[in-house]
């Protein structure tokens, strides 16, 4: 039945106080009649706006469209009186949106008019709620479905309800939907544990609490499956039916049962071995300032009961005094800091012994890492600590041996480098440096210079001063040599009264002039030692790299070489090398080889010049002077070799050649009736020195048969005064033999008038020198008379050597020099031509 309205007016303000949205359309064109406030607040236009406009203007196209699908039937049912309810729809707002509605229609007649009127109704939150709860309805399934968790929903008693696909991986299912329906026992190890679940896991659940349990099942397969079980029941009411269903979540935890039976495994075997092995294991909870585990072996290896290691003071307790709050703190410090740490120390045992041993510390730490416990582990190391501390003793003696071994090497190095008096550098390390100044000025295409330096007549004053006062001069000359050099020059000692100089970097040769020189000069100054006045010069060989050679024991022959000439050319002077010296120092070798070979060959040959009574002319001795016949130079007089013989040992050889063969023929002259007088030998300075000259001397007395009253040496003044005091004392003892004794050139020696007396003489032989200038020279007249008249008042025999003339002899005999040698009355003769005169 169809409604009708008479008074449109009433019924519209009627409508108007309904809180719910109503439009009045007309049946007929479909324009709409009315509006109320709800409707236009549904669709925010206003009545005035709506009023005239047709229906469709309510909705959008696509729910016009709809509409006009159902439109016929719906107007058929409204036409006969039928309500339409609830059809969706949406109302096109103004602002262009669509709100869902439910539309409920009806038709009435208002003033003879049909009228559709229709109530609106927003369902826009019922909607809205309803999306967001199929949307969470999906999201579960979803996490039901993909949970990494196993998820059992069992219902109707202890039957499995629903499954998710996780829970049928774990049990070995092909799918939930296969576990759908089973009963639990199926899932339980057996009947009776599906009956201790039931009564201790499944039924508390009735007092709505959770459930908690790690357990084992078994799965489709038969295989048992560790898993950990949380059930809940779905009825949150106390108590729950169960039947409405319980949850079980389910995990598979095989990994960690596993891990957990291997880490217990583990334990055990740890456990036993810090147990057994000989050590003490510890742990110390740092928060309680405990010790919570000590192992047994504490007792064995300390003599401490387990429940003696209570907190850190009584750990402290037990070491030893000295090591207590040191080590205690260290501890505790590295701790602090977060460090695990070694530590040695020493314990002492309850018998009071004390051990070393070495504690291995370890942290245990919280989870935001502090520590909170400490792990040791304590090991009895007495015997290496004892064996190390030996060890180390050992190394430190053995540590002192090498320094003092080092010491000594250096000492030595020094030493083989070093000359012991000067500390200068010696041949070694002075050769060593000519090799490093060779190699530099290759490279540097630049010239160095050698310096060879001797002392003059060093010798007579060593000789005659003693070693002493030559070793202080020596070291005064070192000395002076280093003053006049610079820095980067090397000064050497090669031994004896010779120096060397190396001088680097000379930029002209006239600057190594200028050193020479300066030397020179240097050594012009009188040497005071020991409060005595000592006069030296000093004579210099230079050469020059690579002028002069290339090699340093080259270079260091030719600075030799030149020394050698600076000598010649009456020493205090310098000399460059020039090549003529090589070939007289090579003469010098040569003949030194020479004489060798002379005396090995037999050269040497003796002549005798005979000494005269100058009154009577009756020969009353004769010397020996020694010739060479040298087979291809014929005869070489002795000033020729004997100097250089007396340099070497070589004039010993000689010396003693010319004893025994003088010997041998005065004791044949004697034996054949001669009188060949005394014989005169000289003797070299060299040959009084050596210690084995006496014995030598008597030996050759004795082979030959030779009296010593047959026999008279001469010694030159020169040497005797050198050194005497030692020939002093040798010349006694010669003298006490029955030999004579003779001082040789004499007056050109500077004798000490003192010594002269103490010397045993016989005779002075005056100097040729002398002798020469007879009646020309007034001053050698006086000095003849003069030694003449000394050698009467010390009652000495006088002879007078080189005599050539009869002026001569007369001035002598004349002052009282009776006994005389020289060419007026003979020169020196062969054995044959002496023997002659002898028989004559
Ligand atoms: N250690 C040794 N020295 C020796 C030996 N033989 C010789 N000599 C020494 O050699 C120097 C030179 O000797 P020599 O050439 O034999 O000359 C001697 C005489 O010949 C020479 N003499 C003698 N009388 C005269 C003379 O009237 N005029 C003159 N011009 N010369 C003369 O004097 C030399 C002897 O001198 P001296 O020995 O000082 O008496 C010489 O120093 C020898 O000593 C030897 O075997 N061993």
């Amino acid at each position: 039945m169809i409604v009708k309205v008479n008074n449109k007016e009433e019924y519209f303000k009627y409508l108007n106080s309904i809180p719910v949205a109503i439009v009045i359309a007309s049946a007929k064109t479909g324009l709409i009649l009315h509006a109320n406030p709800k409707a236009e607040a549904l669709w925010m236009r206003s009545a005035d706006d709506l009023v005239g406009k047709p229906q469709t203007t309510l909705h959008s196209d696509y729910w016009n469209a709809k509409g006009r699908e159902t439109f016929s039937t719906d107007i058929a049912a409204l036409e006969s009186g039928q309500s339409i309810t609830h059809v969706k729809n949406a109302a096109l707002r103004s602002d262009g949106k669509e709100v869902p509605i439910e539309i409920t229609a009806i038709m009435v007649e208002i003033d003879g008019e049909r009228a559709l009127v229709g109530t609106f109704i927003s369902i826009e939150a019922r909607e809205k709620a309803y999306v967001e709860l199929h949307e969470r309805e999906r999201e579960l399934n979803s996490i039901f479905e993909n949970s990494q968790i196993g998820i059992m929903y069992l219902k109707g008693g202890r039957y499995l309800y629903k499954a998710n696909q996780r829970l049928a991986d774990i049990l070995g299912y092909d799918s939930p939907e296969e576990m759908e329906g089973i009963s639990m026992e199926q899932l339980h190890l057996s009947h009776e544990r599906f009956v201790w679940f039931g009564e201790h896991h499944y039924k508390p659940l009735s007092n709505n609490e959770s459930s908690h349990i790690n357990y084992e099942l078994r799965k489709k397969n038969g295989e048992r499956v560790w898993i950990s079980l949380s059930g809940k029941a779905v009825d949150s009411s106390k108590p729950a039916d169960l039947d409405k269903g319980v949850i079980w979540i389910i995990d598979d935890i095989s990994d960690y049962k596993a891990l957990e039976e291997k880490l217990v495994s583990q334990n055990k075997r740890l456990e036993n071995l810090l147990e057994n092995i000989n050590g003490i294991s510890w742990e110390f909870d740092l928060r309680e300032n405990r010790f919570v585990y000590v192992s047994q072996n504490a007792k064995h290896i300390l003599g401490y009961e387990r429940e003696e290691w209570t907190d850190l003071d009584s750990w402290k307790m037990m070491l030893h005094p000295e090591d207590r709050e040191e080590t205690a703190a260290y501890c505790m410090n590295e701790t602090q800091k977060g460090k695990d740490h070694l530590m040695e120390y020493r314990m002492v045992k309850k018998d009071g012994s004390v051990i070393w041993v070495l504690d291995i510390v370890s942290l245990g730490r919280d989870k935001e890492g502090n520590p909170i416990s400490l792990f040791g582990f304590i090991i009895d190391i007495t015997q290496q600590k004892n064996d190390r501390l030996k060890i180390e003793s050992d190394h430190e003696h053995l540590k002192s041996t090498l320094k003092e071994l080092e010491v000594k090497s250096a000492l030595l190095d020094f030493q083989a480098h070093h000359d012991a008096l000067t500390g200068l550098p010696n041949r070694t390390l002075y050769y060593d440096r000519i090799e490093q100044a060779i190699q530099k000025a290759k490279r540097n295409n630049s010239k160095f210079v050698l310096f060879f330096i001797d002392l003059d007549h060093f010798k007579e004053v060593n000789d005659s001063l003693g070693h002493d006062i030559g070793d202080q001069i020596l070291l005064e000359s070192s000395k002076r040599l280093s003053s006049e050099l610079r820095a980067e020059d090397t000064l050497a000692r090669l031994g004896g009264d010779e120096f060397t100089v190396l001088l680097e970097n000379i930029e002209k040769i006239s600057d190594a002039t200028h050193i020479a020189q300066k030397i020179i000069e240097t050594f012009r100054k009188p040497f005071i030692i020991e409060g005595r006045t000592i006069y030296l010069s000093c004579s210099i060989g230079i050469s020059i790299y690579p002028d002069d050679g290339t090699l340093s024991s080259d270079l260091l022959k030719y600075a030799d070489n030149a020394m050698y000439k600076a000598k010649d050319e009456g020493r205090d002077n310098f000399q460059f090398y020039t090549k003529e010296m090589t070939e007289l120092a090579f003469e010098r070798v040569v003949l030194e080889s020479n004489i060798r070979q002379a005396l090995i060959n037999d050269e040497f040959t003796l002549y005798y010049q005979p000494q005269f009574n100058g009154s009577t002319k009756e020969i009353i001795g004769m010397e020996a002077l020694i010739r060479w016949e040298h087979p291809s130079l014929g005869l070489i007089p002795p000033s020729k070799f004997i100097p250089l013989a007396e340099e070497s040992s070589l004039i010993i050889e000689i010396d003693n050649w010319v004893m025994k063969t003088a010997m041998k023929q005065i004791k044949e002259w004697y034996d054949k009736g001669l009188s060949p007088g005394v014989l005169s030998l000289n003797l070299a300075i060299k040959q009084l020195e050596s210690a084995v000259f006496l014995d030598t001397l008597k030996k050759r007395m004795d082979e030959s048969s030779f009296l010593p009253e047959w026999l008279k040496l001469e010694v030159l003044e020169r040497d005797v005064m050198r050194n005497p005091q030692d020939n002093v004392e040798k010349l006694n003892l010669i003298h006490k033999l029955g030999v004579e004794l003779a001082l040789d050139d004499f007056g050109t020696g500077q004798s000490s008038l003192t010594y002269l007396k103490r010397f045993p003489l016989d005779e002075l032989k005056i100097d040729r020198s002398f002798i020469k200038d007879i009646n020309q020279d007034a001053e050698d007249d006086a000095i003849v008379m003069a030694i003449i008249a000394l050698a009467k008042s010390m009652k000495l025999n006088i002879i007078a050597e080189g005599v050539e003339t009869e002026e001569q002899l007369s001035f002598l005999l004349d002052n009282g020099c009776q006994n005389i040698q020289g060419y007026y009355f003979s020169k020196p003769l062969n054995a044959i031509a002496m023997e002659k005169l002898l028989k004559e």
